[in-house]
């Protein structure tokens, strides 16, 4: 009879490809700024330049040196000769003599002498003179030279995936092109003969091809680059013909379904027959996602995912993100994120859930605020039902060691969208 390899618990699955996925690394490619936006950089990024470059203004007003105001009040303010304008994008007129004041705008450069910079507010214009109302400390209303960037500063470490913010600094700095990792690209194969292509009506026993669509997404959405092999019927020479090919042409094989073990169920033959040292798990105490399969060859990995939409989609997260995770160079998760890199909000449990001896499950559940408080309601439902993921919004995971959870304690729930 047809059998899984031994069965082991998800924290051995993932020690055993943690091991693999040390042999791997990103490799670099250079792209311009604006294509850059949740790409990850492969090295760090060093300033050349100091940000601002010069002392500006942070308001409008005048400049002056702050000792000379001290002691103005609205009663008996301090006048001040006005010496001109500093104009926007250009170099002060000249210096700042001592107990006079220049006009300035907004992101003006300061004149040499100035030290600080009164409000609009705090001032009334006098024929050929600034009433200063307010006394200002130097430095006041003043960005220093490299107070955003100093040269020769770390401004982004290697692993970062960049984020409006990064794009915008690392313009600041002159840099419009970066080095990111290559988009690690993963092939994807659909498997069974009874699955057709979403364009076909389905005949009597046939299904419409769902997994190619959700794991095209989770690939793009993680930063790799999905590439579709379509549906292949579950026989071997036809699959493993397909899966080499597929091999060759990228970093990562998917192929869903056919990863049980019915006569029909290619796919472990299939990634066994790829090339040393093949198989490395097939069979992981999870539910859903039990007969999941991973493999290497060479430098490639490729994996088997479950036939049912709902365990397919849960066997990605386990192991295709560490994996992606691990070809773009991306640190391990922070910890306000889960295992699997999802970010997670706190919510209390809406009923009892259950969990096997010895097996982790993962449980799909929807958010709802209800009088002040986020639940988590579990979606109960067999993993072959799809729509039980569209309801939810995340995933509580239940451990090993837990035999399950009680209605109203507060869980972590692994949110599928970040906003
Ligand atoms: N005797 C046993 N039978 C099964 C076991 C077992 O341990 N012993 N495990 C069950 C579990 S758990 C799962 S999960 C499935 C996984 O089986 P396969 O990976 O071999 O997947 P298939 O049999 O090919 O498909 C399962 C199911 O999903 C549908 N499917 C497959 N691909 C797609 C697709 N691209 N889009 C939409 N739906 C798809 C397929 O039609 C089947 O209904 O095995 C259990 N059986
Ligand atoms: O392990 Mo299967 O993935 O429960 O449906």
């Amino acid at each position: 009879m047809a059998e899984f390899g031994k069965v082991i618990t998800v924290p051995e699955a993932l020690a055993r490809l943690e091991q693999h996925l040390q042999d791997f690394r990103p490799r670099p490619e250079r792209v311009p700024l604006l294509a850059a936006r949740g790409r990850v950089l492969a090295e760090k990024v060093v300033s050349p330049t100091a940000v601002p470059g010069f002392y500006r203004s942070t308001v409008d007003g005048y400049a002056v040196r702050g000792a000379d105001t001290f002691g103005a009040t609205e009663d008996l303010p301090v006048f001040l000769p006005l010496l001109g304008e500093v104009l926007m994008g250009q170099a002060p007129p000249g210096p700042l003599p001592p107990g006079s004041a220049m006009a300035i705008s907004t992101g003006g450069m300061l004149p040499e002498g100035a030290d600080a910079i009164v409000m609009l507010e705090y001032t009334e214009m006098a024929p050929g003179m600034v009433a200063v109302l307010k006394p200002v400390a130097p430095g006041e209303n003043v960005v220093r030279p490299g107070e955003d960037v100093t040269p020769g500063q770390e401004v982004l470490p290697a692993g970062r995936r960049l984020r409006a913010q990064d794009l915008g600094l690392l313009a600041g700095l002159g840099i419009t092109e970066v080095t990111v990792a290559v988009k690690p690209r993963v092939a994807l194969i659909s498997t069974g003969d009874e699955i057709v292509a979403p364009e076909q009506e389905p005949g009597p026993g046939q299904v419409r091809d769902m997994n190619s669509y959700t794991l095209y997404a989770l690939v793009d959405e993680l930063g790799g680059e999905p590439r579709l092999y379509g549906v292949i019927r579950d026989q071997k020479e036809q699959l493993l013909a397909v899966a080499r090919q597929a091999l060759e042409e990228n970093d990562v094989l998917i192929v869903s379904g056919g990863s049980s073990v019915g006569t029909r169920d290619a796919t472990g033959e299939v990634l066994a027959s790829l090339g040393e040292p093949g198989v490395f798990v097939h069979g992981i105490s999870v539910r859903p996602g039990k007969p999941t399969i991973l493999a290497r060859c060479g430098q490639k990995l490729a994996v088997g995912l479950p036939g049912h939409p709902v365990s397919a989609m849960v066997t990605f997260d386990l192991f295709l993100r560490p994996i992606l995770r691990a070809l773009l160079g991306l640190p391990a998760p922070a910890p306000y994120r889960d295992r699997e890199g999802r970010l997670t909000v706190t919510a209390r449990l809406e009923r009892n859930v259950l969990s096997g001896p010895a097996r982790e499950d993962h449980v799909r559940c929807a958010l709802e605020w209800r009088e002040g408080e986020l639940w988590a309601v579990p979606i109960l439902g067999k993993s072959s039902l799809l729509s039980t993921m569209v309801k939810a919004d995340g995933i509580l995971r239940i451990p090993l060691e837990q035999d399950g959870i009680s209605a109203g304690e507060l869980v972590s729930i692994g949110l599928f969208e970040e906003g």
